[in-house]
């Protein structure tokens, strides 16, 4: 047996933790030999559910957890932490767009930077879910100076395979057909799924379906469909969440075939401001992840893309005080 892994789960009592936890648990993030001390945050007055949670997991006698730590206390949640997972935040309501939950929720990000910088492994990898996603790893980033900046990431995952089933459906393949999907940018409606490098079964995505679906039907639905899940559930998503952070930890720590979609700091990369963090095509090998270059963009992906990153910017000046 390997030796165990230390997971931080923040908002372990919440919904999509609920399901986080227990996949994370079974195996289905790091592998069926790989055993992992869970390191669980609530706040006070959650304690008590997420001491239920903690009960339901020791219930399931999974033989990977070694150990279960249930705390309030950031710095011990993220005590020599490998992986980082930040799910504890407001989620938003009906009406609301994710940039209205950053007065909420920008503060937790802050604190929970600097007891990653002070208390995690060095080689912590971190991954924001709590809205919005983007703009709070940045948050978390800044506040932990002595960790690279790279350690930081945000979830489009969901937004990547919300695209995936999208596309498959259309065309009438599997979603293990379609291969080379990109979400450019935030988590939020401003996000552009592009399809130009995309093909399914072999063959371009643009030669299968009409331009109008692409620009009137697939762009507005993959960008809305966070607010049709709550429309329709009358809470945000909760287990596509969890299994697209599942997803998103397994490929960066196992390394996975194909391009997949990652929020991480831009690095000036096709154009992009340097340091927001951006949704981009990445390739994950060997522990790793790096953006996938060389794609042209033609007119209509250059304004998609400047769009999505000038919300991204003005997220960014809204919590300038926070940024150290
Ligand atoms: N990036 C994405 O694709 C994506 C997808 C779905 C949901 N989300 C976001 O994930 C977040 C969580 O969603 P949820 O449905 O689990 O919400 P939830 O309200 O069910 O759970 C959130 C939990 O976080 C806890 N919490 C709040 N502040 C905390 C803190 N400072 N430290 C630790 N825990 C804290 C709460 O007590 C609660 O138990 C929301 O912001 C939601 O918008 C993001
Ligand atoms: O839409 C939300 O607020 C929740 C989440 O970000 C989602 O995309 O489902």
């Amino acid at each position: 047996m390997k030796d165990p892994v230390r997971i931080a789960i923040t908002g372990g009592a919440g919904q999509i933790s609920y399901s986080l936890i227990f996949r994370i648990a079974a195996g289905d993030m790091l592998g069926p030999d790989q055993p992992v001390i869970l390191q669980l945050l609530e706040i006070p007055q959650a304690m008590d559910a997420l001491n239920g949670v903690v009960m339901e997991v020791n219930d399931c006698a999974f033989p990977l957890v070694q150990d279960i730590v249930a705390t309030d206390d950031p710095n011990v949640a993220f005590k020599d932490a490998d992986f980082a997972l930040l799910v504890g935040a407001r989620p938003r309501g009906p009406g609301m767009e994710r940039k209205d939950l950053l007065e909420a929720n920008a503060a937790i990000f802050s604190v929970q930077g600097k007891a990653l910088n002070d208390h995690a492994s060095r080689d912590v990898r971190v991954l924001v879910v709590g809205n919005p996603a983007n703009t709070n790893a940045l948050i978390a980033s800044c506040n932990a100076p002595d960790l690279d900046a790279g350690q930081f990431t945000a979830m489009t995952r969901l937004d990547h395979n919300r695209a995936l089933t999208q596309l498959a459906q259309k065309t009438g393949k599997h979603v293990s057909d379609v291969d080379s999907m990109i979400i450019w940018g935030n988590h939020s409606a401003t996000q552009y799924p592009d399809l130009a490098q995309c093909k399914v079964d072999g063959k371009a995505a643009f030669d299968l379906v009409e331009r109008d679906w692409y620009e009137n039907d697939f762009i507005p639905t993959v960008q809305q469909r966070g607010a049709a899940i709550i429309k329709a559930r009358g809470a945000s998503s909760a287990a596509s969440a969890a299994s697209s952070a599942i997803d998103h930890m397994r490929d960066w720590a196992l390394g996975c075939d194909g391009i997949v979609s990652m929020a991480i700091p831009s690095d000036g990369s096709y154009g992009i401001e340097e340091g927001i963090i951006y949704s981009y095509p990445v390739r994950c090998q060997g522990g790793k992840y790096e953006i996938v270059q060389g794609f042209e963009l033609d007119a209509f992906s250059k304004e998609k893309m400047q769009a999505t990153e000038k919300e991204l910017r003005e997220e960014r000046a809204a919590v300038e005080h926070l940024l150290g």
